[in-house]
């Protein structure tokens, strides 16, 4: 049987856990709080993340990450984003040597501009053959609840993956595989920000049709920025691109989209993050991620409009991405 370790017991890293032990591995997840780790052993329940929803028996949590990550197969990471890159500083030599170590994040780290991947190899001294990567249409509570989900597992190394994938399976979760770690996951970090502006038009009051609109061309905006990170186009459109992209953009369960909403009722950036009870990693990522589309020379009317409405240039009524093409001034008006 796999021991696997799961660092971070928010609400994806506790139905992560759970989508492991109900695949059969044994399972120990690292709360930072003891009085939760606490809860999940003794009620089987982690009631501020998952309501309603009991845990099973081969998962057992610690509030001391150097017990959890000993002995463990494989160690998968689920922290907010800005976090990771601190916890690996603290628990690096504590992971096993030569056993893949997993991002479950969606964010990138936005003092260097970094996927979680690259933190990890960097701050973690983990090789790229042993990085994997996991992402798709996720939302936790849905999983946690065991509603038949898939989802993507990306590493340089197919044999990494494909491990992974294996002990990533059980009768309500499906990994699927593929080698392309920067599309795997920048689809997870871009849909944050088309969620954000889905959730401001969804706030002001607009309907399906600008919804549609938006999410149509937040497809191709993102398949433009992934695609000249390196990104293989047709990731972009399987799981971690549009299978995520519409999970998240029309959920009320997704932080991003509620985020958003937040934002197009009114309401400013300072006031959502203090209203926000979870992390939505959106907000982090979209200074970061306009610097490296600038970089690349790629155009993001999208992304554009929700910093502009974040830093208060924007009133939200006034968001219409899909009205520019991306492409002026030359004014032509290429759908994909
Ligand atoms: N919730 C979801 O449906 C999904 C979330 N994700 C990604 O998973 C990552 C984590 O998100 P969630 O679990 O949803 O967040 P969350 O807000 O539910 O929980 C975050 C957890 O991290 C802990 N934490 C905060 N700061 C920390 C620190 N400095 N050191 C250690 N732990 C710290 C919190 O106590 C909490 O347990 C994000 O990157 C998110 O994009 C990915 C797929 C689905
Ligand atoms: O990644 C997710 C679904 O795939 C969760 O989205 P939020 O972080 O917006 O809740």
């Amino acid at each position: 049987m796999n021991r696997v370790a799961v660092l971070g017991a928010g609400s994806w890293g506790t139905t992560f856990a759970k989508v492991l032990a109900d695949g059969g591995a044994d399972t120990r997840l690292w709360a930072r709080r003891a009085e939760l780790a606490h809860e999940i052993n003794e009620s089987r329940r982690n009631t501020q993340y998952l309501q309603g929803v009991t845990l099973p028996e081969g998962l057992r949590a610690d509030s001391d990450a150097r017990s959890v990550l000993e002995g463990a197969d494989q160690v998968f990471l689920c922290v907010p984003s800005q976090q990771l890159r601190a916890l690996l500083d603290d628990v690096s030599e504590s992971i096993p040597a030569g056993v893949p170590v997993v991002s479950l994040m969606k964010g990138v780290e936005a003092s260097t501009m970094m996927r979680m991947s690259e933190v990890i190899a960097e701050a973690g001294g983990i090789d790229s053959d042993r990085i994997a990567v996991v992402s798709g249409p996720n939302l936790a509570l849905e999983i946690a609840r065991e509603e038949p989900t898939a989802a993507v597992v990306a590493s340089d190394s197919s044999e990494t993956a494909m491990a992974v994938a294996r002990t990533a399976r059980n009768s309500y979760f499906t990994s699927f595989v593929n080698t392309d770690v920067v599309g795997t996951e920048y689809g997870g970090v871009l849909k944050n920000l088309v969620a954000l502006a889905i959730g401001i038009v969804d706030g002001v009051g607009y309907g399906e049709n600008t919804k549609a609109s938006i999410l149509t061309r937040g497809l191709a905006e993102v398949t433009e920025f992934a695609v000249a990170h390196g990104a293989e186009r047709t990731t972009m459109h399987g799981l971690a691109g549009l299978g995520d992209l519409i999970a998240t953009c029309n959920s009320p369960l997704s932080r991003n989209f509620s985020a958003g909403r937040l934002l197009g009722m009114g309401y400013s950036r300072d006031d959502v993050v203090e209203r926000m009870q979870q992390v939505a990693e959106g907000l982090a990522s979209v200074e970061p991620i306009a610097s490296l589309a600038e970089l690349r020379d790629v155009r993001m009317p999208i992304l554009d409009q929700v910093r502009a409405v974040l830093l208060g240039r924007m009133l939200p009524r006034e968001i219409a991405p899909h009205l520019t093409t991306g492409n002026e001034p030359e004014g032509e008006t290429h759908d994909f």
